[in-house]
């Protein structure tokens, strides 16, 4: 079962918890996941963590329908998440932000952020393309939503910037936002401060604090950046080889053994053991 979670802010009265129990993926002869069981509490910070090839992308592809499990189930509420295709998965209010930014550069934050709203949008297209004036309030009222997203991830003077001239920390934060203008209950976030520096992770990370405690939903996030999990996520899923190896606080699992062993003994550098929860973020890597 999931705990529940202490959040400043009210949680979403329609927001069910998410539970995975026993998901098992292959390919071929490896098992990308072996199950695999852990809950995500209603208006919960959760994350994903483990080493280079531990799971964590797979077990995202699936919450997203991505892949399909070969065993086990995944429930959000009365949903079966794993029965369903991606676009099906948006609208019970499941939303992913990509690692890879996959927005259009030459369209303006405003125009990506509208893409969002698409499946939202109840007018269809030949009423939209005739102005008829249900399309046109409809249109307005979209319009100010996006704006008011824009405006909360910080981004509301640069509505009318193409997204391609942003800088790096910018973009990925349109990435969020577009995900949000779906109006999720459940936010997937693929790692959001990849690439970052310092600073821009810092913001990435009051910006996901704000969303949860002003929308109220619940957030997963799957992150290489050790010291914005132990400060960011209010309990931790550590994968190891396609297994769960721990699920708890992140003080819990910061001392777990099993996962100290996992991370010295897979070569990444950050053993989370080593990172305290007020620690500064890495520094940058490469950008992709
Ligand atoms: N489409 C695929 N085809 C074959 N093998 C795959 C595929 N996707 C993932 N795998 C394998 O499944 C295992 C888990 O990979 P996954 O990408 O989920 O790990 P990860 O924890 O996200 O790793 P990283 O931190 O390096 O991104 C790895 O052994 C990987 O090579």
């Amino acid at each position: 079962m999931s705990e529940a979670v202490e959040v400043d802010g009210q949680i979403r009265a329609d927001l069910p918890p998410l539970e995975v129990e026993h998901v098992s993926v292959r390919f071929g002869a490896i098992k990308a996941l072996s199950d695999v069981s852990f809950a995500v509490a209603p208006g919960a910070i959760h994350a994903v963590i483990g080493p280079n090839g531990a799971g964590k992308s797979t077990m995202f592809n699936v919450l997203s329908g991505v892949y399909k499990a070969a065993e086990g189930q995944v429930r959000f509420g009365d949903a079966r998440l794993d029965r369903m295709r991606p676009y099906q998965i948006a609208d019970v209010g499941v939303a992913r932000a990509f690692q890879n930014i996959a927005l259009s550069g030459a369209q303006s934050v405003a125009e990506n952020l509208m893409l969002g709203r698409h499946h939202l949008t109840r007018a269809g297209f030949l009423s939209a393309g005739l102005r008829l004036p249900r399309a046109t309030r409809e249109g307005r009222r979209h319009g100010e939503r996006v704006a008011e997203i824009a405006e909360f991830l910080d981004l509301g003077d640069k509505l009318h910037t193409p997204v391609g001239v942003l800088s790096y920390g910018d973009q990925k934060r349109v990435e969020v936002a577009r995900a949000l203008c779906t109006e999720p209950r459940l936010l997937l976030l693929d790692e959001p401060v990849a690439g970052m520096n310092a600073e821009e992770t810092e913001r990435m990370a009051d910006a996901i604090r704000e969303i949860r405690s002003a929308l109220g939903i619940s957030i997963i996030l799957v992150e290489h950046d050790m010291g914005m999990v132990m400060s960011l996520a209010d309990r931790v899923t550590v994968l190891d080889f396609g297994r769960l190896i721990a699920d708890g606080t992140p003080a819990e699992v910061q001392t777990d053994p099993e996962v100290i062993r996992a991370y010295l003994g897979s070569g990444n550098e950050t053993d989370p053991s080593l990172v305290a929860a007020d620690a500064p973020t890495d520094p940058p890597e490469s950008r992709p």
